[in-house]
Formats: C-alpha cells, sequence, structure tokens
C-alpha cells in the first residue's frame, strides 16, 4: 500500500475498532467515547504527516519527532539563556524563576539559580524558537494555518536538592488556558540536550487527552512544591505511563489534555528544553467562573496584581492576549 490517501483510509478503518492503537485504561473521572463520529479529530489534513503519524496523534495525544531543531540553533538558545542568567540583558515582562528549594537563598547570577524562564516572548533570539519553519509546519497539522505563540517556556530542571522539589506533577496545560477549542492548541516542547529517566524526562499518560479537564491542585508532598504547579487531583499511579527518551533537537508535539509531569533529577547538571504553546487564531478566551480553572485563575491574578500593582481590571484573559503573538497567519479572535 503506498499511496497516502489509501493508507489512511485502512487507518480510518483501524480507528473504528476499540482496541486500536496504544490505549490507556481510562481513569475513574475520565470519559472515553470509542467511535467518535469525527474520526480524526486531533489532526487537520495536510500533507507533511504520514497517516501512522496521524493516527498515532489521535490516539495518543503526541508525536515524537527525532532531530527535528539544529544542533546550532539549540546552541544559540542556551548560549542566550546565560546571557540572561548572568544579568547581561533585561528582557520585558521575563518571569525568572528559582526553585522553591532555594527560593529564599542568596540571588547568584547564575544558571544554577534559574529553574523556568517563562514568557520570553520579548527576547527576540530565544522567540526565534516560536517561529522556526520546521516546528510550524507540523504546528499547523493540529490547529491549522493562524498560529498564536501564546506561552514560551525554558526549563532548566535543577539537580534535586534532595526533596523532589525538580518533579514537576502529573497535568494538564489545558488548566492554565482560559481559552478553546482545545483540539486547536498543541505544545512544542525540544529536549536542548539528552533527557532521560536520570534528569528527568517528560512522562505522558497516552490517551488520556480524550478525558475532560481534571481538577487540579497542589500535591501534598513533603519537600515542598513550586508556585503554579498544580497536578492532577487524583492521579491513578496505576495508569499505563511513557517516559519520552529524547536527544537534543528531538521535537514533542502534544495536545494539552494529555497528562503529563516529569520525573526529578538525579543527575548533576541541568536538564534544559524550551517549549511553546500555540493556539489558533480563530480560538476564543471563556470564562472560567464556576469551573476547575478558578483556582489558577486567582493565583495568576495575584501574582499580575503584586507585580505590577494593578487590582481587578486585568483579568485572566487579558493577562493571556497581552502574552500572545501571532507568527503565521490572521489573528483573528486570540
Ligand atoms: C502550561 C504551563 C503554564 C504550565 C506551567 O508552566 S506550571 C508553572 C507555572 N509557573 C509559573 O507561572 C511561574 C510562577 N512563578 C512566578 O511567577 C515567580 O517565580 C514567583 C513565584 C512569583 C516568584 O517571583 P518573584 O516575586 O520575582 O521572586 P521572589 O524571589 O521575590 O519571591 C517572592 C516570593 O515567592 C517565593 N517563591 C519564589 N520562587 C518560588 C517557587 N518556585 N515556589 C514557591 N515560592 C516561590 C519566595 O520565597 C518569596 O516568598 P516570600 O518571601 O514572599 O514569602
Ligand atoms: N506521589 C506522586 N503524585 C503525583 N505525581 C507523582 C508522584 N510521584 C511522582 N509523580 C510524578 O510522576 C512522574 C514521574 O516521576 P518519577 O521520575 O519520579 O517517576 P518514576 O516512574 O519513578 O521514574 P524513575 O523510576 O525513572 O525515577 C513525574 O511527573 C512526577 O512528578
Ligand atoms: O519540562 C518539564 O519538566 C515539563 C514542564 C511542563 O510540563 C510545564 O511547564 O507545563
Ligand atoms: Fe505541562
Ligand atoms: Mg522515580
Amino acid at each position: 500500500m503506498s499511496r497516502p490517501a489509501e493508507r489512511l483510509r485502512v487507518i480510518i478503518n483501524h480507528l473504528d475498532r476499540p482496541s486500536a492503537g496504544i490505549r490507556a485504561a481510562p481513569t475513574s473521572a475520565q470519559t472515553v467515547s470509542y467511535g467518535h463520529p469525527q474520526r480524526l479529530r486531533y489532526t487537520l489534513d495536510n500533507d507533511l504527516l504520514t497517516p501512522e503519524q496521524r493516527l498515532f496523534y489521535e490516539e495518543n495525544g503526541f508525536l515524537l519527532i527525532r532531530n527535528l531543531v539544529s544542533k546550532q540553533d539549540i546552541d544559540r538558545f542556551r548560549r542566550e539563556f546565560e546571557r540572561i542568567c548572568r544579568q547581561e540583558i533585561k528582557v520585558p515582562g521575563l518571569v525568572v524563576m528559582r526553585d522553591v528549594a532555594i527560593a529564599k537563598s542568596e540571588f547568584v547570577p547564575d544558571q544554577r539559580a534559574v529553574s523556568k524562564l517563562q514568557d520570553f516572548q520579548e527576547d527576540p533570539e530565544l522567540f526565534r524558537y516560536c517561529s522556526l519553519p520546521e516546528i510550524l509546519k507540523y504546528v499547523e497539522c493540529f490547529i491549522g494555518p493562524n498560529i498564536m505563540a501564546m506561552h514560551t517556556m525554558l526549563i532548566n530542571k535543577p539537580p534535586d536538592a534532595g526533596k523532589k522539589t525538580s518533579r514537576h506533577p502529573m497535568h494538564q496545560d489545558l488548566h492554565y488556558f482560559p481559552f478553546r477549542p482545545v483540539d486547536r492548541i498543541v505544545c512544542a516542547w525540544t529536549a536542548m540536550e539528552t533527557v532521560n529517566r536520570q534528569n528527568g524526562c517528560l512522562v505522558v499518560l497516552p490517551g488520556s487527552h480524550k478525558g475532560t479537564l481534571q481538577e487540579h491542585d497542589y500535591p501534598e508532598w513533603e519537600g515542598g512544591v513550586n508556585k503554579m504547579y498544580h497536578g492532577v487531583r487524583d492521579y491513578d499511579p496505576e495508569h499505563p505511563r511513557v517516559h519520552l527518551e529524547m536527544e537534543k533537537g528531538d521535537t514533542v508535539f502534544f495536545h494539552p489534555l494529555l497528562i503529563h509531569g516529569s520525573g526529578m533529577n538525579q543527575t548533576q547538571g541541568f536538564r534544559k528544553a524550551i517549549s511553546c504553546h500555540y493556539a489558533s487564531g480563530d480560538c476564543y478566551y471563556i470564562d472560567v467562573k464556576g469551573t476547575t480553572q478558578e483556582n489558577i485563575e486567582k493565583e495568576v491574578k495575584e501574582i499580575v496584581a503584586r507585580k505590577y500593582a494593578v487590582g481587578d481590571e486585568v483579568t485572566f484573559k487579558d493577562t493571556w492576549a497581552i502574552r500572545g503573538r501571532l507568527v503565521q497567519g490572521e489573528r483573528i479572535s486570540m
């Protein structure tokens, strides 16, 4: 069977069978619907993904593309990150986060004090990542041609200080996002070096994107939890999971309902990854009042109020609309 259209037809038939692909057992709170009328729901017609890749994303909620971003680009992102850590440049809006284990110790201008950069949309060098054509051509397969970069991060997972605070609890990224529709949002996450179980690779629950948004809160971890690291409340440790071991430049695209987290860093190195969450330019904002997302809305508003000395006039929606940047096509309703 050689023609893609023919292979796709065979795959669509395959999707009708409840046993298709890796299907993790649903957790109690999740509902999994078999034989969805719109069988290819999570990917759009495109000339890039093979039918097998489309099926894989449909069934599992993520797609790993090896060696997508060049070593040269990654080395440039790393150098820019180091300049920011040394405080050689100041980037408007950038959030420099320290691990909670060292949050109250004296600041040293070095990568050892930085666990994560958030919101680097005003740093042209780092933001180049979000506009890379090799990334955008995949993003388009999931969310279409109008592409907004909504959320940017460079994660520098530190060696664990002994309290397991370097872990990221299992969560769904949609918890943080007051925009929809959910299937027109995707994350690109690129390893900046070898990422494995030792230094805390991503851990995903395949198929969990077919469930609904779960209630999130701080996990009850003895050693403490980083600010805003909410986790799925009733996380089922028996649910099958996959550790995504990746090499420098490998990139995973994943759905915002995919339950994922990362383990502790048991090495002495700082595990680096760069990521961007994209949404379609015709997504729309929602009011999260009365939903499980109210708790994160409250926290975000408190941080913004403290940082910028503003009150209730800045809404959760505003905090996203201000950060979002168009990278391809048209900005319609975002
Ligand atoms: C899909 C995606 C969105 C998923 C995620 O990314 S989940 C993680 C989201 N994380 C974030 O959005 C970043 C949150 N972090 C921040 O906004 C900042 O790092 C802050 C926690 C507000 C601290 O920033 P800043 O105020 O500049 O730093 P300060 O050193 O002055 O500390 C102020 C007070 O915050 C505390 N703090 C700092 N870092 C952490 C931490 N990692 N975890 C818990 N508490 C922390 C710090 O101890 C200090 O507390 P007090 O002295 O006021 O009691
Ligand atoms: N008690 C817990 N509650 C919620 N999430 C947890 C808990 N313990 C670990 N996790 C999460 O599970 C994921 C994997 O963590 P971790 O690497 O420790 O797991 P692991 O499967 O034991 O891997 P390894 O054996 O390679 O260390 C991370 O997202 C982590 O935050
Ligand atoms: O790089 C990691 O550890 C994962 C981070 C993550 O999932 C997130 O910030 O939403
Ligand atoms: Fe995440
Ligand atoms: Mg472990």
